[in-house]
């Protein structure tokens, strides 16, 4: 089995994205959970860019001790020299040096002909040599490079004194047979190939970074390169957790592993992603929120008998741990009863066909149910069971910006009659809150009222708290519904009900 070292290049070619700028502590806590991940290189940073880049660079290379770290630099004696006095303290100092080959490159960017790029690459690696043990030079551009010439300058770069020569996809213009013939055509050509290692670095414009790097490795890269989220210049790098779980989960077929910590992928995907403020799409391969969500009735069914039927990487295997299957209303009565058992709701089966009605009525409304909306509504369903004295039937709310807010209310009562009120009130819950006084017999006195979303969305259930005090005796209630009205209903009659409930219990206890 084969090891793949790999190269993150978060800090450098994922900050290249457009609208991240990270700051140095934030590029510090980055480059540490970089270390948990246990990656073999972290790029962190083009040290001659700006004196924030050489401090972030510098205190990187300073702090981490098991990963080596590297810096960018131009085939420029300046840029070189600015590396080394970033990275000279560091644990195992790394030259990451380039130059581009490309035709369009060599004319319309660098406007150097062949011999002058040669010249040019091999005399900074040659002047890196005399500082940094270890230096990597990359032929930017190098999938729309002509390959005699792509073998030439690596022949050449590897005598100036390269140990890791890196063939960039820059511009995610290969496909995954033409760029991994790039690496069989350089080991054939290149009469020093063995000298170094070869190292893939693919963009995702056309969506085939990952491809590609897979591609290099079966022909023979030992070094892969991307960033975390696979953020990056333009449509991004190949995705590194993405990378080291397709080698893990088909080692069977690529026969190559890499040495990183893959229960440290979910923690470090979230870090990167609130860092930068790029949020991980939700349907992203390895890290994104539906990755390991099973949503439909037969999917959920397969995942519960044997989980290999739907599912490939187990989320505890990159650092999930609590199971995301989605419940919506595609669900059905084995999953749901599944999770509860997973959430530690214990129900009685008989009471789970009542439980399961509630649910798929909530799920009609709602995309998908979290394990708090469950969690929420078996608990007040639970709870508030025994204590229904007044129950809500029906609520109507009016409010119009230049209206009294004017609420209608029917109730079921203690005995079961049916009580029905209007009342107005300064805003809608005002005007709910003295209906529901006009119908209870007994004095209310708010207290206090609370309200907040269970989980996020649009559609995120309400859930309302609150403490009044009802007959001299003060009292708390919660209220779970998606409207927030009918939230705060419900919260408001559950602490009357809780009163009521408290004085019949002590009476039936008085009359044991
Ligand atoms: C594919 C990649 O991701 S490469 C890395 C890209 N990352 C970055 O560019 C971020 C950091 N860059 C910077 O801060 C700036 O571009 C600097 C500090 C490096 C240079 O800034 P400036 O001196 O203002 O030059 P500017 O960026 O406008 O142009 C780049 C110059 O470098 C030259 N150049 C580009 N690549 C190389 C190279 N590998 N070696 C030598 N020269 C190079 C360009 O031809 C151009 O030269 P010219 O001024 O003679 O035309
Ligand atoms: C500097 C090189 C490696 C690069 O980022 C690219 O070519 O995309």
């Amino acid at each position: 089995m084969r090891t793949i070292k790999i190269f993150d290049t978060t800090l450098r070619d994922g900050e290249q994205s457009a609208g991240v700028n990270l700051n140095f502590s934030e590029k510090l806590e980055i480059a540490k959970q970089l270390e948990r991940l246990n990656v073999d290189i972290i790029e962190a940073g083009f040290p001659a860019a700006s004196k924030g880049d050489f401090a972030s660079v510098e205190q990187i290379a300073k702090t981490i001790r098991s990963a080596s770290v590297t810096g960018l630099a131009r085939a420029v004696k300046s840029d070189i020299d600015a590396a080394w006095e970033s990275l000279k303290e560091g644990a195992e100092p790394r030259l990451h040096t380039f130059l581009a080959t490309s035709p369009i490159h060599r004319e319309y960017k660098l406007k150097k002909s062949k011999e002058e790029v040669i010249a040019a690459a091999v005399e900074a690696v040659e002047y890196a040599s005399k500082m940094f043990p270890i230096i990597q030079w990359s032929a930017e551009d190098a999938s729309r490079t002509e390959l005699p010439f792509l073998a030439e300058i690596i022949e050449k770069v590897i005598r100036a004194g390269a140990n890791i020569i890196n063939i960039p996809d820059t511009v995610g213009y290969g496909t995954p047979a033409e760029y991994g013939r790039i690496f069989s055509y350089l080991r054939e050509h290149v009469p020093s190939i063995d000298k170094v290692h070869l190292s893939a670095h693919c963009h995702d414009d056309l969506g085939m970074a990952i491809a590609n790097s897979l591609a290099a490795v079966e022909n023979g890269a030992t070094q892969v390169e991307g960033t975390i989220n696979g953020i990056g210049e333009r449509a991004g790098n190949a995705a590194l957790e993405e990378f080291a779980v397709a080698l893990h989960i088909r080692k069977d077929f690529y026969g190559a592993s890499t040495a990183m910590n893959l229960q440290e992928i979910s923690r470090t995907s979230s870090l990167v992603s609130k860092l930068t403020g790029m949020t991980v799409p939700a349907n992203k391969a390895v890290v994104g929120k539906n990755a390991f969500a099973h949503e439909s009735g037969i999917h959920q069914d397969g995942v519960l008998k044997n989980k290999s039927t739907y599912e490939i990487i187990s989320p505890e295997l990159v650092g999930f741990h609590s199971n995301a299957m989605v419940l919506g209303k595609h669900s059905g009565k084995h999953a749901f009863k599944n999770r509860l058992q997973e959430l530690g709701l214990t129900v009685p089966d008989e009471e789970i066909p009542a439980l399961f009605t509630i649910f798929k009525d909530l799920a009609d409304r709602k995309k998908e149910m979290t394990d708090d909306d469950l969690a929420a509504i078996v608990l007040e369903e639970k709870l508030s069971k025994d204590q229904r004295f007044y129950e809500l039937m029906q609520i109507q709310v009016q409010y119009g910006t230049n209206q009294i807010p004017t609420a209608t209310v029917t109730l079921s009562g203690k005995q079961n009659e049916m009580l029905q009120e209007a009342a107005t009130g300064a805003g809608s819950i005002e005007a709910l809150y003295n209906t529901l006084e006009k119908c209870i017999t007994g004095e209310v006195h708010l207290l206090d009222y609370r309200i907040q979303s269970v989980g996020a969305g649009r559609d995120a259930l309400a859930q309302v708290y609150v403490s009044l005090q009802y007959e001299g005796q003060e009292s708390s209630g919660r209220g779970l519904a998606q409207d927030v009205l009918e939230a705060s209903a419900k919260a408001y009659l559950n602490a009357v009900n809780r009163v009521i409930y408290l004085k019949e219990s002590k009476t039936a206890v008085l009359n044991v």
